[in-house]
């Protein structure tokens, strides 16, 4: 059977005005994953999530959000938490305080707040005004916000932002074991190693529509030629049998042992096992650019060619 999914969106469109923001979107999130939504500036990333979190409503289209039909009312839909731009924080009260707030306001007992910080990694600054908060800290008390409301779709536009490797890896630890216990995440960003991390599943955004949104293994297995990293034992023969072998180009490599090919999965295969089946060790093979850097700059790319 197949899995439920946290979101549905069939033909969702928005406009401010002139702009087109979202033109016709189709998006299936699964349950119980991490989804990433990438594209450039502009795309209709944050439109999108705020659609997700009740901030605005479509003009037209289908949204279903944890199996429920969306409404034309402005308001959080049940089970779904997150933020846009940044969280909404007071800057005159404590992380602490903040949490405490948030709970009063929704009527519910102040518990779960320390667990709740430590798990952000902010015990420390727990009693500190927000005011003096940067951009990360900022963006971990946020999470740690949503953590409170125990949400099964969490939203998130740019949660990497700001953050400092100690940060992000509270973040990604947080994201993780959230996903674990079946919490549904669909988060924006700009960084595609980020995305890579954390995603099972992206949907690649342009001009307000989905260029493609699946699996990440799929995107890799759809992409062209891709220009790949080979280090081995034995560069020289390497370098020979990569001539020799059918839809490998070689590209110059950065330093002498260091080989740059070109070509598709399947010719690359190739490659390894003769490259194996000779006796040479393979030390190092990595696309030059991830699959997912690689298509959204070819798409970035086709968008400047058409402007
Ligand atoms: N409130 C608004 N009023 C007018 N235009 C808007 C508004 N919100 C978004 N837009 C426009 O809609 C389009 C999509 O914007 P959106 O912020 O959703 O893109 P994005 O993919 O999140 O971009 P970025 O990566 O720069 O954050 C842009 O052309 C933007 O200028």
């Amino acid at each position: 059977m197949d899995r439920p999914l946290a979101v549905r969106a069939r033909g969702i469109t928005k406009s401010f005005g002139e702009v087109i923001a979202l033109d016709g979107i189709d998006l299936d999130v699964a349950d119980g994953q991490i989804h990433g939504l990438v594209g450039p500036n502009g795309a209709g990333k944050t439109t999108l999530l705020g659609l997700l979190l009740g901030l605005a409503v479509a003009d037209s289209g289908g949204l279903e959000i944890l199996g429920t039909p969306v409404g034309r009312a402005l308001s959080v839909p049940d089970g779904v938490a997150g933020f846009v731009d940044g969280p909404g924080l007071y800057p005159s009260l404590t992380a602490r305080q903040n949490l405490a707030a948030l709970l009063a306001l929704r009527g519910e007992p102040t518990t779960g707040i320390g667990d709740a910080l430590d798990q952000v990694g902010l015990t420390d600054v727990a009693d500190d005004r927000v005011r003096g908060f940067s951009l990360g800290m900022r963006q971990r008390l946020g999470l740690a916000a949503a953590l409170l409301t125990k949400p099964r779709l969490l939203v998130l536009d740019e949660p990497s932002n700001g953050l400092d490797p100690a940060g992000k890896k509270h973040v990604y630890g947080v994201l993780n074991r959230l996903v674990a216990d079946g919490t549904s995440v669909v988060l924006s960003s700009h960084r595609m190693d980020d995305v890579e991390a954390l995603c099972s599943e992206v949907t690649i955004l342009a001009t307000g529509r989905v260029v493609f949104s699946g699996p990440l293994s799929k995107l890799a297995a759809e992409n062209g030629e891709l220009d790949y990293r080979l280090l081995t034992s034995d560069p020289e023969t390497t370098r020979r049998l990569a001539g020799e072998t059918d839809g490998i180009h070689i590209v110059d490599g950065i330093a002498a042992e260091l080989l740059v090919v070109r070509g598709l999965v399947s010719a690359l295969d190739e490659l390894v096992v003769r490259v194996v089946q000779a006796g040479i060790a393979v030390r190092e093979l990595a696309p030059v650019v991830s699959p997912l850097e690689a298509a959204f700059l070819a798409l970035t790319e086709q968008q400047e060619l058409n402007q």
